[in-house]
């Protein structure tokens, strides 16, 4: 959804800071990699502290890094196949970054065993939903559904309440409590968002056989 109603509106917002980027000599692979960087070692300093608001507002400013690439490469007229595979590619390592800080402060000092283990669940079926597009793709099906919770749901939800969250720090009662929230929803959410892909994968892949077994072309 995010991805279909915010996207363009960001875009916007950032052609001209793209624009500047490329005119000082930078290109789309190097703000991919720093991107990247920024997030991982973000994530990995702070959030196992329990550092979150500072943690996440660091992170968001590399995460939209992932939009500017784009954007440069395709201003610039350099989108590749190469781009397209560092950039989804890397996507995961970012991913693996967040979640796997957030588990690794509660099996510290947030002391949570359930949570811990919902944090990984979260990491694990967000790479497993990616996955599943990017498979039925490469076996030359359509993959015609996003689902629920694709990655700007997973990361919007998680960074907006882990931020608020570590408002906790400065004061505020209870707001600490959006991060299990945000947890579970994702978890909830990619669970759901794997099985719309895995269902329509399927459809997609039975009509795709059987039209090959009519054209007598199946193996
Ligand atoms: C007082 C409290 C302060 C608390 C501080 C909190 C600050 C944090 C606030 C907001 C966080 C915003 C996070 C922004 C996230 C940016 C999202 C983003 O970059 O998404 C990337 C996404 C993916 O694009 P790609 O095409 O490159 O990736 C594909 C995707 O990964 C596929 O995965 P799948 O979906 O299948 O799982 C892969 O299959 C594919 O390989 C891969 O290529 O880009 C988008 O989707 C674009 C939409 C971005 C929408 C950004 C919305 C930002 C929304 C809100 C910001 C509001 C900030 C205000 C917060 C105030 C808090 C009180
Ligand atoms: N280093 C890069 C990064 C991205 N691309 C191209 O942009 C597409 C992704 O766009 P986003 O807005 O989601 O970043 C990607 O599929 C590539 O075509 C690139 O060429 N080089
Ligand atoms: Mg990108
Ligand atoms: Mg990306």
């Amino acid at each position: 959804m995010l991805n279909k109603y915010a996207r363009a509106f960001f875009t916007r917002v950032l052609t001209p800071f793209a624009a500047l980027l490329l005119r000082m000599g930078i290109s789309p692979d190097v703000v991919t990699l720093i991107g990247t960087a920024g997030v991982t070692v973000a994530a990995l300093a702070f959030y196992p502290q329990g550092i979150f608001f500072w943690g996440t507002v660091v992170i968001t400013l590399f995460v939209f890094s992932d939009l500017v690439d784009g954007t440069m490469a395709r201003q610039a007229g350099l989108s590749s196949r190469w781009g397209a595979f560092l950039d989804s590619t890397l996507d995961r390592v970012a991913d693996a970054a967040v979640f796997g800080a957030l588990a690794l402060w509660f099996a510290g000092r947030g002391d949570d065993l359930l949570l811990c283990a919902v944090a990984l669940f979260c990491l694990a079926s967000g790479q497993i939903v990616s996955y599943t597009k990017a498979r039925g793709e490469s076996i030359g099906l359509p993959v015609k559904v996003n689902g629920l919770v694709e990655r700007a749901e997973r990361l919007v939800i998680t960074l907006v309440c882990t931020g608020l969250a570590g408002l906790e720090t400065f004061g505020v009662p209870y707001i600490g409590l959006l991060l299990p929230v945000a947890l579970w929803v994702v978890a909830a959410g990619s669970l759901i968002t794997l099985v719309q892909r895995v269902v329509t994968v399927r459809k997609e892949a039975a009509e795709a056989d059987a039209a090959d077994r009519q054209g007598g072309t199946a193996t």
